[in-house]
């Protein structure tokens, strides 16, 4: 197993000067699209700044997820206004409104904002950016952007994933019987890197330049660790170095990978994607680059959803009893293979079917670890709750943090992990004195919503619960040699801008074993 020493929190120096450039970022995002200065008395209450004009800037930009947290304690209203320079974000903290929000996707446009994001996170050229961008700057969505979405959103469905999940299976099947008994090292690492090579694998095809070149990995978690910088652009070869360098580095091999068209043996997804982006003008290289966030996307928040997964169930001895027996007895059985050995087989439709609280402590993981703020463009002056006006230019957070944590949401136990929240709803549970409720069905941010609710979920569902249940029957996690206990429960990363999951701050070393009665069977997960 992997081991660091890396700190995963920015260090002061490094969170000083993203404090500095993230001020000028987010002025020159919204520049794009200026907003009106004055408040108008119909729109969301507004919460000054304590430093006038820019604090919100730096409050954002010094605590990231957890500052929308903060402040919804000072103005504990559904949605208010932060005044941010010369325009407005209005944060919504409240379930109803946030259905309400999604449901005006003409008006709150996705889109607009994140090929501006994107654009200078992967670097696109002004030649590119005119083609996300569109003909005509009045539409919510160019039609570049409305048929990569088509070509996403069909190529994941869970009748179009089914190669995918195979092959995803295949290839973390492999690597679980690969690990070698007593293997010690941080749970973090050792995860993220299964996630690294099964997916590039089933999305990129066995080509794919992980595959080729294992070494692209650390690059690829160097540009992923500084992503915030790069987006804040400022000088980032020199302010976001390492993530610059990586993120050049991934762009090089996926150039190649293009241009010998090792595309061709990949999934539907990226043969898609290929011909689109190809056909539409953009060079190699820039299409490179729009693999390199794709890449983001499917990678990034399924390891680390999958580490928080371990680590709740790892944490809890009974949970953990609990598990086994639910999926031995629904969705495991026993074989053999051509050499007469044993195979232990677990079946991800049974996974998904028939373990409700294996299902249960996924989705409580992801409440927990994902603080993801929905962002929409508001293009056209328009009224959300028949009574708050957003008006164009400003920019509308759906504060997942807030709303994941918020009592009058979840119940009194909002704030700590509750194994069966969602074994009798998938929305979750709330049981606070006069009987169980369901929450509010828009309350859960982990995906997004409405029209911005992620297509990669159903693949994201098959890798995860198949690793998870893998590891959870097959191993223990004993300490690391010389020590008496796993430091399970490391501190969150919550002061990071809210564009994926936490990560944990710090290693939670295991040694992983064998469980007695899995010494020597051969592991198989299918679908
Ligand atoms: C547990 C794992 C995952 C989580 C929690 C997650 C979460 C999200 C969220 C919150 C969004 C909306 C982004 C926003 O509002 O800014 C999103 C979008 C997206 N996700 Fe995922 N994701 C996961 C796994 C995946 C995987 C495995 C893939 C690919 C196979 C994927 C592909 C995408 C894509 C392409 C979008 C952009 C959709 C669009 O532009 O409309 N995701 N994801």
């Amino acid at each position: 197993m992997e081991s660091t020493n890396e700190v995963r929190a920015a260090p002061l120096a490094t969170k000083f000067i993203l404090l500095i450039t993230s001020a000028a970022i987010i002025f020159a995002i919204l520049q794009r699209f200026l907003g009106k200065s004055s408040h108008d008395s119909r729109e969301p209450p507004v919460l000054r700044p304590r430093v006038p004009f820019i604090g919100h800037m730096f409050g954002l930009a010094y605590h990231g997820a957890s500052y929308f947290s903060t402040v919804s304690k000072r103005c504990p209203h559904p949605i208010f206004s932060l005044p941010m320079g010369p325009s407005q974000t209005y944060v919504v903290t409240s379930p109803a409104l946030a259905s309400q929000v999604q449901r005006s996707s003409k008006a709150l446009s996705f889109n607009k904002l994140i090929v501006e994001i994107t654009g200078r996170m992967v670097s696109f050229n002004s030649a590119s950016m005119s083609i996300l961008r569109g003909p005509d700057l009045t539409q919510s969505e160019s039609p570049f952007m409305q048929a990569v979405h088509e070509i996403i959103y069909t190529a994941l469905t869970p009748a179009e994933i089914k190669e995918m999940s195979i092959d995803v299976l295949a290839q973390l099947t492999q690597r679980l019987n690969k690990v070698t008994n007593g293997e010690e090292g941080d749970l973090f690492l050792w995860v993220r890197k299964q996630f690294t090579v099964a997916t590039t694998h089933a999305l990129y095809g066995p080509s794919n330049p992980f595959a080729l070149d294992p070494s692209l990995e650390a690059p690829f978690w160097d540009f992923e660790a500084g992503i915030i910088s790069l987006i804040v652009g400022v000088f980032p070869s020199i302010t976001a170095r390492k993530a610059y360098a990586g993120r050049e580095r991934m762009v090089e091999a996926l150039t190649e990978y293009v241009q010998q068209e090792r595309y061709k043996q990949a999934s539907k997804l990226i043969q898609g994607r290929a011909r689109l982006h190809l056909e539409a003008g953009l060079s190699v290289p820039q299409y490179a680059r729009s693999e390199v966030g794709m890449l983001f996307g499917a990678l990034v928040n399924a390891g680390v959803t999958t580490f928080w997964f371990l680590n709740n169930i790892f944490s809890r001895p009974a949970l953990l009893a609990e598990l086994r027996a639910e999926i031995e007895a629904n969705a495991l059985t026993a074989s053999t293979n051509a050499r007469g050995g044993s195979i232990r087989v677990f079946n991800y439709a049974a996974l998904k079917s028939s373990c409700p609280v294996l299902n249960s402590v996924y989705r409580e993981s992801l409440r927990l670890a994902a603080p993801m703020s929905g962002s929409r463009l508001v293009v056209a002056d328009t009224v959300v709750g028949d009574e708050y006006l957003l008006r164009a230019g400003n920019v509308v957070q759906i504060a997942g943090g807030v709303m994941h944590y918020d009592e009058s949401v979840w119940g009194p136990d909002a704030a700590s992990f509750n194994a069966r929240r969602f074994v009798g709803s998938v929305h979750g549970v709330r049981s606070d004195g006069d009987g169980e409720k369901q929450v509010h069905p828009a309350a859960f941010r982990a995906f997004g919503g409405g029209s911005v609710y992620c297509p990669g979920r159903h693949f994201a569902h098959v890798e995860i619960m198949s690793m998870v249940a893998g590891v959870v029957c097959a191993f223990d996690m004993a300490p690391p040699k010389g020590k008496e206990g796993i430091r399970f429960d490391p501190p969150m990363d919550s002061e990071r801008m809210p564009i994926g999951l936490v990560k944990p701050l710090e290693e939670v070393r295991v040694r992983m074993r064998r469980r007695e009665g899995w010494e020597v069977v051969e592991i198989e997960l299918r679908l």
